[in-house]
């Protein structure tokens, strides 16, 4: 399997250079030149399999001769065994014909940990092989950021160095970043929002001087490995509702694109899926863009669910590729405008884009109104961000197609906003439960490239 850039000029390279190697030399990110297809009959014996089972039917042409076998089916089995739920990602009925697919099992408690996780175990096999060691740099708006330090945190092999926004998470996802004792373990605070956290991030993997010193690599949605391993549960999911004999919809609480874009390489790869609708909060870029307003920055406003407080949403550019026909100079001029403030969608292209994917967006009522809703009706407790999903999926679902909201994260990460809109305040789990009284380490540090480039030399 060959892997290739969006921007059409960095070397092609197999799964294990894309995936440790992070963000193409030319800017872009990787996506495999090829889309494996999964026959009906290979989707139907997904039925009543372990999810294991699936994630390796799943993965494994993506994969190539990177790993055995064995070496494979070991590396899922590690990643999926700290999972506090048995089916991994459990369908739970909300309403007739609405589910919810809890993402929420893993060890920090959001749908990242389903990447992080398998990522974790990948590098491990990977670079202890090389006997190589990297650095890895990440932006985070709270949830990749604790997924990628539970993952990391202790290996020999690994320094994680993770950007957040300081004041602009919530205090369950800063603890769980700064709380960790290990020394290879790096949270910093930074003033800025997550825009320019992962403008940063980008800015140092195009410069090819500490790029290649610190030995960078990426554990962010730019990674092609954080993708693919989120388009299993798609899978498990349909299969679970009667795919392949019957077309299932998704919808996605959306920021950075990269869990939506996984259904859409589900969808290419042969499941069925009706309808996969992008959800946003009020930071709304990517609802206008596929309404046909332009993709147009504006300023990011805070929100109850900051994860998804984002306006240059990294994975779109995937998305723009394939509905550009994978014309890289074409995406080389949008990023360009966009670096400018935006810019205007061809009309083929969304076109394109728009017979994959639908859109909606929550207020900040919206998302707490449905908040007390579905606990009153279901007796379901939402995060923000899976309200934001459950409210768009209630306006876009069919009647006859079963409609799955994608629960990204455990209400118990937001517990100020859950309990303003619901009066509960969510437990954290046991194991977690003295999180407030361990004592923080975390770095403050401008958004300036050279004071992070130089504090993450510092460090290593
Ligand atoms: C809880 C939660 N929901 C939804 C999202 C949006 O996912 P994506 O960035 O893949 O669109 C994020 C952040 O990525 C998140 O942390
Ligand atoms: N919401 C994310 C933002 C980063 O997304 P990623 O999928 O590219 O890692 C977060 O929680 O950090």
């Amino acid at each position: 399997m060959q892997y290739i850039s969006t921007r059409g000029t960095a070397p092609v390279l197999n799964f294990e250079e894309a995936m440790l190697s992070g963000l193409a030399r030319d800017g872009g990110l990787y996506v495999p030149k090829t889309i494996p297809q999964l026959s009906p009959d290979t989707i139907s014996a997904m039925e009543g399999q372990r999810y294991e089972d699936i994630a390796y039917t799943v993965m494994r042409p993506f994969v190539g001769d990177v790993f055995t076998d064995t070496e494979f089916r070991e590396i899922i089995g590690r990643a999926y065994a700290v999972f506090g739920h048995d089916a991994r990602a459990p369908l739970k009925q909300l309403d007739q014909g609405h589910f919810l697919l809890e993402l929420f099992h893993g060890p920090t408690l959001a749908f990242k940990d389903f990447a992080m996780q398998l990522i974790g175990q990948m590098f491990q096999t990977a670079l202890g092989r090389k006997n190589e060691r990297v650095t890895i740099v990440g932006a985070t708006s709270g949830d990749t950021g604790s997924a990628a330090i539970e993952a990391f945190r202790g290996l020999s092999n690994v320094d994680v160095f993770i950007m957040y926004p300081h004041g602009r998470i919530s205090e369950v996802q800063r603890r769980q970043m700064t709380t960790p004792t290990e020394s290879n373990v790096h949270a910093l605070a930074v003033d800025g929002d997550f825009d320019d956290c992962q403008a940063r991030l980008k800015d140092m993997f195009n410069d090819f001087d500490f790029r290649d010193t610190v030995r960078l690599a990426g554990v962010n949605s730019i990674n092609w490995g954080r993708v693919l391993a989120q388009v299993v549960y798609y899978f498990s999911a349909a299969v679970a509702l009667g795919a392949p004999h019957r077309k299932v919809s998704f919808t996605v609480p959306t920021g950075n694109f990269g869990d939506v874009f996984a259904g859409y390489i589900a969808k290419q790869m042969g499941l069925p899926i009706d309808r996969l609708v992008v959800a946003t909060n009020q930071n709304d870029i990517l609802h206008r863009c596929l309404n046909g307003q332009g993709y147009h920055k504006g300023e990011t406003v805070p929100s109850i669910s900051p994860s998804m407080d984002i306006q240059v949403s990294s994975n779109f550019e995937r998305a723009l590729f394939d509905a550009y026909d994978r014309e890289g100079p074409a995406i080389v001029q949008l990023m360009d405008e966009l670096k400018a403030g935006g810019f205007d969608v061809s009309q083929g292209a969304m076109q394109v884009l728009q017979s994959h994917y639908t859109s909606g967006r929550a207020s900040e009522q919206e998302t707490s109104d449905t908040i007390a809703r579905a606990l009153k009706h279901s007796g379901e407790l939402l995060c923000p961000h899976s309200a934001i999903g459950v409210k768009v999926a209630d306006e876009e679902r069919v009647i006859g197609t079963p409609m799955v909201t994608l629960a990204t994260a455990h209400p118990a990460k937001f517990p100020a906003a859950v309990e303003a809109a619901s009066g509960i305040h969510p437990p954290l789990p046991a194991r977690m439960s003295d999180l407030y009284e361990r004592s923080e380490r975390v770095t403050r540090v401008p958004n300036d490239l050279d004071a992070l480039k130089k504090h993450i030399k510092g460090h290593i």
